[in-house]
């Protein structure tokens, strides 16, 4: 097939879209002004020739690969200062660049600099003080120093207040002694803490006046700036006093201390990062489902009538029902997502008067939105793999890479079950809060009306699936509750009762989280549909639709158990998701392509805008060192040997 030109399937199927796939660019960039600045931006950076990948690193050694990838993130550096000195760049630009899609595609190998970026600026800038800020933030800004977010130990990851490295305030010198006494208690997993660093927020247990005051930020210097040794000691490290972020806890000259208005707020920079991962999540999973929806237009293969030529295999419904879901998961998370950085710039603002009343609920609704946004993309990303066969396997495909990428996530900011456990916390208080006729806040209001209601006859509309998937959260919560007193009114002691409950715990705090997404999916999609042509509205209700649909036929079990759905309910639900997925697949390639995703940031062969996948396959693998030579010398130096000595 000649370059540049558009594969067949791929024609047909961008002639069939009901909608102007840029009309849905357009939407999701912010409108038709963002979308060109994105397109400029990416342009910037994707055309430089130094940072365009000549061979895939894959085939580089560790240590290459970590080299590479330094000396790229310089360079994109240097470009944003550029966009800077344009006045082009702002925080949202460096975290997309160093961070985001965009950064994961110039720096495939990780990027040495997201940390600095990502969580030792916002560190800062949550935690210091104003005149700490004044002191860090240019110089971080500027990268005359690199920091890291050193709070993980070898022993310790998820639970805080069990880290070991202390910071002792010896009043004589107005220094703090930090010190990690235990194998355990070495900083262990902080990004670039091992060679690209050299600062360090350092979490730590602070000392003074003999008594433990919990875990605090301090920044520490780990290499020497000029010429990045190693700090002298790793013990007994001193740091100057106003080297510990003062903005919530404090310690005065004397030693004496001063506490924080709350001690949640050393979480902030948590919080931060969740709310972040959501839509980060969501992110990948489109590139994902990109990838798998133009590949599966393109690939032919077995038969649906035997009389008919090998179909594409988008024409399977089960290949409609791996991939669809995943682009109306994309819409699900992404609108979440957007809501929680939202609500979380809306309470960050409301902190810094004091005001911590929204703290808890933006906590619950943080670590639930994290832990099923990276679970479910996670599954998706997955099941986008594996519906691209074989070639979906290859590290070239871009599948396994981002997979592993996003995995990540559920471990990372806060293991999944903990984070589900933390908002578990929550909803328990709430329903008890429910019981006494307490208050409720918003995103657990559906309390009070689910339990005065039994639920109303199944109708075919999303405010029936909402308030059902309502209904089974509130049960699974009910339940949780119960089974808990009951232990405890039986003289298991509350810590025990909440560990014999987790498994139910959990599972009430997926329920609940499920319920807020689609709910907010629902209501962002009907904000948007009046704004936008009847066929993207169409487009999009479908998406939501099937999200709501498909997400509650995968809880048939607890959607028995919680409300008073029929069988007949069942079926028509069964038949109203094969009439979406009907009704989406002439629009798939058409929204994917409303993602608006550069094909270097694809960056497979499986989908590419144009859908020459074979041409493109054939041309990766022919970039392997191992495919320069006709016979490779093992084949003389050990199989050859051990032929002839068969001989
Ligand atoms: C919460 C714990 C699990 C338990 O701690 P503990 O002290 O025991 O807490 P509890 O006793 O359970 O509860 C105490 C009370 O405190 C409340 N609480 C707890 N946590 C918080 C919080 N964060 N905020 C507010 N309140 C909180 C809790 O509700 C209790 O209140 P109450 O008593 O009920 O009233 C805790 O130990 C914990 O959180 N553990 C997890 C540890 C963790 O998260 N570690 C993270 C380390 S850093 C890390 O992992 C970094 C990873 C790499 C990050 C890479 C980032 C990439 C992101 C994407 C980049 C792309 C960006 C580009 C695009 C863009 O910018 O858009
Ligand atoms: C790619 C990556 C990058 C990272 N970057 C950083 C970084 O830059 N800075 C940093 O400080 N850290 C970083 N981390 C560390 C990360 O924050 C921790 O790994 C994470 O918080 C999980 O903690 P852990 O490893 O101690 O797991 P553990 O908590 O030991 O988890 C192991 C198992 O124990 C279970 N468990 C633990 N506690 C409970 C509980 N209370 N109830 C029920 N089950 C429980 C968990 O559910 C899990 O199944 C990174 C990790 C990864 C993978």
């Amino acid at each position: 097939m000649p370059a540049n030109t558009m594969n067949e399937d791929l024609k047909r199927e961008r002639q069939r879209c009901s909608f102007d796939p840029k009309e849905l660019t357009y939407l999701l960039d912010g409108g038709e002004e963002k979308t060109e600045e994105r397109r400029q931006r990416e342009k910037f950076f994707l055309d430089d020739p130094e940072l365009s990948e000549t061979a895939p690193s894959d085939y580089l050694s560790h240590k290459e690969k970590y080299e590479h990838a330094v000396k790229k993130a310089c360079i994109v550096f240097k470009k944003v200062q550029q966009l800077q000195a344009q006045g082009k760049a702002g925080m949202q630009n460096f975290r997309e660049v160093l961070g985001g899609q965009l950064g994961s595609a110039i720096l495939r190998d990780g990027n040495p600099l997201g940390l600095h970026y990502v969580m030792f600026i916002p560190t800062i800038m949550g935690q210091g003080t104003i005149e700490q800020q004044a002191e860090w933030i240019s110089k971080a800004w500027n990268l005359e120093i690199i920091g890291t977010y050193a709070q993980t130990e070898l022993g310790h990851g998820t639970f805080i207040r069990g880290l070991e490295t202390t910071a002792t305030y010896d009043p004589a010198t107005e220094e703090f002694v930090l010190n990690s006494p235990t194998l355990t208690s070495y900083k262990w997993w902080p990004g670039g803490l091992g060679h690209t660093a050299n600062y360090a927020v350092v979490v730590a247990q602070l000392y003074s006046q003999g008594i433990c005051h919990g875990i605090h930020p301090f920044i520490v210097q780990l290499r020497d700036e000029e010429t990045h040794l190693p700090m002298p000691g790793f013990e007994n490290v001193r740091i100057p006093w106003n080297y510990m972020l003062m903005k919530n806890g404090k310690v005065l000259k004397d030693g004496s201390y001063v506490k924080s208005p709350s001690s949640k707020l050393t979480y902030g920079t948590m919080i931060f990062v969740r709310v972040v991962i959501v839509q980060d999540a969501a992110n990948y999973l489109r590139k994902a489902v990109t990838i798998a929806t133009r590949y599966s237009a393109v690939r032919h293969q077995s038969h649906i009538k035997e009389s008919a030529p090998e179909p594409q295999i988008l024409d399977f419904v089960t290949q409609q029902h791996k991939l669809f879901p995943q682009l109306a998961t994309y819409f699900a998370l992404h609108y979440s997502g957007a809501w929680l950085w939202d609500m979380y710039n809306n309470v960050t603002s409301e902190l810094e008067s004091g005001e911590l009343d929204r703290l808890p609920e933006l906590h619950a609704l943080a670590c639930c939105l994290k832990a099923v946004s990276a679970a479910d993309a996670a599954q998706g990303i997955e099941t986008c793999r594996l519906a691209c066969g074989g070639h979906g396997y290859m590290s070239c495909s871009s599948l396994p890479i981002t997979y592993g990428l996003v995995t990540a996530m559920v471990t990372y900011e806060g293991e999944n079950t903990v984070l589900l456990l933390q908002t578990a916390r929550y909803l328990m208080k709430a329903w008890q809060n429910c019981l006494d006729g307490q208050p409720l806040t918003p995103s657990v209001q559906y309390l009070n009306s689910v339990r005065r209601s039994f639920g109303g006859v199944y109708h075919k509309s999303v405010p029936w699936i909402i308030a059902s998937m309502q209904r089974i959260a509130a049960g699974k919560i009910e339940t949780a509750h119960r089974h808990m007193n009951d232990k405890i009114k039986r003289g298991v002691n509350s810590e025990d009762a909440w560990n014999e409950t987790s498994i139910e715990l959990v599972a009430a705090s997926e329920a609940h989280c499920k319920a807020f997404i689609v709910e907010t999916y629902y209501n962002s999609v009907q904000q948007i549909v009046p704004s936008v042509s009847q066929q993207l509205g169409k487009a999009l209700t479908e998406l939501c639709e099937l999200y709501a649909v498909n997400t509650l036929l995968k809880n048939i079990g607890d959607l028995l158990r919680y409300s008073n759905v029929t069988t007949g309910d069942l079926e028509n639900l069964q038949r109203w998701l094969e009439e979406l997925l009907a009704a989406i697949r002439p629009n798939a390639v058409g929204i994917v392509d409303g993602f608006d995703i550069n094909d270097a940031i694809i960056a497979s062969p499986l989908g590419a805008y144009d859908g020459n996948v074979y041409e493109r396959l054939f041309a990766e693998v022919s970039k392997s060192p191992l495919n320069a030579k006709p016979v490779n010398e093992s084949f003389h130096k050990y199989l050859k040997p051990l032929l002839k000595s068969k001989m």
